[in-house]
């Protein structure tokens, strides 16, 4: 089959992005399929977030190039849960939906993330990685194609981020959205991703197929393998 008739949900070809002259993203080619779990690694001010907010398309005004192929149907995640704080937790999942069984869809949706019986709670009322099933919830509930993530879990405690992992990994196993999570974590890009980029000066400086089962935890060489050489790829020595 030729490469361009493919069914893909993110298609990016010759993306460019730049801030006050300043190339940022350069020709990147991006492709992700359907369901595929994508992890975006990179320095911190690599453009992991640039190139988020471009497949979110939420960079109007920003100066680039380059065209962008992405579905209708797509939700963005960030570290803040950005949820409304006058608004019932519930309320926050469904707010903007159309339809008789918004609320039902909601309840399912909060049932789904761990978080049944919590409907009228207010948002101060929860914990950061309750904030956070809240807005996977209200992601899910549009049943998007595209799931758009920036360091979901970088504000959590390192026990609620592993869990948050374990329900990531079985969210989009039941809903298979593609997914394009930005972390600076490279053990969670290996726990959950089936390909993880790295991003450098502006383009993909590395590309990892994990080929590895879920859940992952007990292949403990091939995930230092892997590490070794996402770390390297970062820049970052690793004495062993
Ligand atoms: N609105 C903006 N105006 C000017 N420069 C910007 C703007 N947004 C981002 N930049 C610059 O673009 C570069 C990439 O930023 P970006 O936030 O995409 O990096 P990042 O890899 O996500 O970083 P981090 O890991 O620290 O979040 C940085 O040098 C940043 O200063």
């Amino acid at each position: 089959m030729a490469q361009d008739d493919r069914q893909l949900t993110v298609r990016t070809r010759g993306l460019s992005r730049g801030f006050d002259g300043r190339a940022v993203l350069n020709n990147i080619d991006l492709e992700i399929a359907p369901g595929e779990f994508v992890a975006l690694l990179g320095r911190s001010g690599s453009g992991k977030s640039t190139l988020l907010r471009a497949l979110a398309e939420l960079d109007h005004g920003v100066p680039g190039s380059g065209t962008l192929e992405v579905p209708q149907k797509r939700a963005v995640v960030f570290q803040d849960s950005r949820l409304l704080p006058w608004a019932r937790v519930l309320d926050n999942v469904i707010l903007g939906l159309d339809g008789d069984d918004a609320a039902e869809r909601g309840r399912t949706a909060l049932a789904e993330v761990g978080l049944a019986g919590r409907e009228k709670a207010w948002p101060t009322e929860l914990s950061g990685g309750e904030q956070q099933r809240v807005s996977l919830a209200r992601s899910l509930v549009r049943e998007p194609e595209l799931l758009l993530a920036d360091e979901p879990f970088g504000a959590l405690d390192a026990l609620t981020k592993i869990r948050m992992h374990g329900l990531l990994q079985e969210l989009c196993a039941k809903h298979r959205p593609a997914v394009l999570l930005v972390t600076h974590d490279v053990d969670e890009a290996i726990a959950l991703a089936d390909r993880v980029l790295v991003l450098d000066h502006g383009s993909f400086a590395v590309e990892l197929t994990i080929d590895l089962p879920h859940p992952r935890a007990d292949h403990v060489v091939e995930i230092a393998e892997y590490r070794r050489t996402l770390l390297e790829a970062l820049g970052v020595e690793v004495a062993v």
